[in-house]
């Protein structure tokens, strides 16, 4: 069953140059799936995550979760829309500094006003499964950059949405920490069918998913589908790269991957 519908979906940026970000883009998220965007430098990532997000709006096409198209509703509805269905994890985590890590994953419920049992159950049960006891009541900048990023997933949880977007969420860690939250976004999306869509430079982080969609110049150019073993996926992830061009893929063939 197909989460999210991207339709021929355009974006052009007008100004003195007219830019073609997007270009007739088509593809589904299915239900449960963990898929991974990849293309290079300019090649309309960010765009196509703003557009998904609603943060921005296509010049043409439509983009549909489930049955709702986010372009037909009002700015009070997308809020809405955007709170209730949508989990965002950042590369710089974006946890708020004056709260605790508690405070930080509770945040959107208490946006939402749910009832204080409610919050305690899914608080505890993310607590538990993201092993995040130890440093629950410390600030963002007492923790580390894994930890801070367990931290924006339990946020990105907490409300079950419907798909996660993470856009590099491995960026600013170390490979340790990286595998961490690699590992624990395979969980989530094993164990709870959580549905992910990450924007990824790092073949290794996107060996982790189901599927890698492949685009350059704004356009589809491949998607791959992970089969039994990691390491052949990574090195066909590679292969992808080396013919879109650019990056460092030379240096990474001969990685093994733990
Ligand atoms: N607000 C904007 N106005 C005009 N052009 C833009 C705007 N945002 C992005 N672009 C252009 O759209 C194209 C796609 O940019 P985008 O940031 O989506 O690429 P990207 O794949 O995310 O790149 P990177 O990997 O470097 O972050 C680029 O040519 C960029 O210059």
């Amino acid at each position: 069953m197909s989460i999210l519908q991207v339709r021929d979906v355009t974006k052009v940026y007008e100004g003195k140059v007219t830019n073609r970000a997007i270009n007739q883009l088509t593809f589904d998220v299915e239900k449960g799936e963990f898929l991974a965007i990849m293309g290079p430098s300019g090649s309309g990532k960010t765009t196509l995550l703003n557009l998904i997000s609603t943060i921005d709006k296509p010049t043409s096409g439509e983009i549909i979760f489930n049955d709702i198209k986010p372009l037909n509703l009002n700015n009070t509805e997308l809020a809405y829309f955007r709170r209730r269905e949508l989990g965002f994890v950042f590369q710089d985590f974006n946890l708020l500094p004056m709260l605790t890590v508690e405070e930080n994953i509770v945040l959107p419920l208490t946006l939402d006003q749910k009832p204080v049992q409610v919050m305690e159950e899914r608080l505890q049960s993310l607590v538990n499964r993201l092993d995040l006891k130890s440093f629950l009541y410390k600030r963002p900048n007492e923790i580390s950059g894994g930890q801070a990023q367990r931290v924006a997933i339990a946020r990105a949880l907490i409300h079950e949405p419907t798909i996660i977007l993470a856009d590099e969420p491995t960026g600013n860690l170390d490979s340790n920490n990286s595998r961490e939250v690699l590992e624990l976004l395979s969980k989530i999306n094993k164990e709870k069918q959580a549905t992910i869509l990450m924007v990824t430079h790092d073949p290794i982080a996107a060996s982790y998913c189901d599927r890698v969609l492949f685009i350059k110049d704004g356009e589809f150019f491949n998607e791959i589908y992970r089969d039994d073993r990691r390491q052949t996926f990574f090195q066909r992830i590679l292969n992808v790269l080396s013919l879109l061009g650019g990056g460092k893929v030379g240096d990474l063939s001969s990685i093994r991957l733990p």
